[in-house]
């Protein structure tokens, strides 16, 4: 089972932003969403979600459903989405703020299965203690949480998150990641994560799609992908690349060390658990 944009083209008003954008997501997958500021990451993570509407192009799930055709609550039983902003409801505890994303099952009540959604939902974001508060009274990395134990809670098949960690402190950071990449595995779920860190991306995805201008100009696994010119060309930044662990990773250059190494080097600095890494070249558009 697939998720496939292909030829995707969205705009808002005249301008056009994703000026089509192709992509595959297997079930069980991790994609990474990478891109500089602008670069029509969000508008392709919310035109999957059936919050903007394409031009032109298509996106199909499972080898011929056609999502932007899905009523809201069908849709609503595939695809997940966590927004970059929280948002949250007022007049809500959290409890009820994660049941919402129960709500395309039941009718006018939740069942206790719905319940059993929820409840896990929350204890793996770490919410379980805090259930009665209200969604007014929370930090915004809390109520980040809450939006993510939602989409958990909708139990589905494609889940979009839209730099969930950015309001996150450095362990919900990583327990968000691990949560992201085991639902993927064990619930077989294909998801796309929009993440401004590379090396988190390295780290938990098992393939990374770089956007640029609307056009997806890089993909395939971090390590095959990363080279100084492609961060060069998509940031405008200089750095080199290691492996620490396993995972490829990226370190600016500051201006001083830039000059000493000489342009694109590839050459760690770092010491002994820091090996270059080969990469590929890719031509300019
Ligand atoms: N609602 C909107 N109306 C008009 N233009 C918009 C709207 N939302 C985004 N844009 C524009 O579309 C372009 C792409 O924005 P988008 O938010 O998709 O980028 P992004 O890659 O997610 O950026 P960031 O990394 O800053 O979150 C930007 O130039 C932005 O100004």
């Amino acid at each position: 089972m697939t998720l496939k944009i292909d030829s995707l083209e969205v705009g808002y008003g005249k301008r056009q932003v994703v000026k089509g954008a192709n992509l595959k997501v297997e079930k069980g997958e991790l994609v990474g969403l990478l891109g500089s500021n602008g670069s029509g990451k969000s508008t392709l993570i919310k035109t999957i979600a059936g919050i903007n509407s394409h031009t032109k192009g298509s996106i199909t799930w499972n080898g011929g459903t056609d999502l932007t055709k899905l009523a809201r609550r069908d849709l609503a039983k595939i695809v997940a989405y966590v927004p970059q902003s929280i948002g949250l409801s007022f007049g809500l505890d959290i409890r009820e703020a994660v049941l919402l994303g129960r709500t395309p099952y039941f009718g006018t009540r939740p069942r206790d299965e719905d319940w059993v959604h929820v409840e896990a939902a929350m204890q793996r974001m770490g919410l379980d203690e805090l259930g009665d508060r209200s969604v007014t009274e929370l930090s915004g990395g809390q109520g980040q949480r809450v939006l993510i134990a939602r989409a958990l809670a909708q139990d589905p098949e494609i889940l979009l998150l839209d730099e969930p960690t950015s309001a996150l402190d450095i362990r919900y950071q990583w327990q968000t990641l691990e949560v992201a990449r085991d639902v993927t595995r064990k619930k077989n779920v294909a998801a796309v994560i929009a993440i401004h860190d590379l090396n988190q991306a390295a780290r938990f995805t098992d393939r990374v799609v770089f956007l640029q201008d609307g056009v997806v100009i890089a993909d395939g696994p971090p390590a095959d992908v990363y080279s100084p010119e492609l961060i060069k060309r998509v940031y405008g930044v200089d750095v080199e690349l290691s492996v620490h662990k396993g995972f490829v990773q990226v370190h600016p250059l500051s201006d001083r060390e830039h000059s000493h190494l000489g342009l694109h080097s590839t050459t760690s600095a770092l010491g002994h658990n820091h090996h270059p890494v080969k990469h590929r070249d890719y031509a300019t558009a």
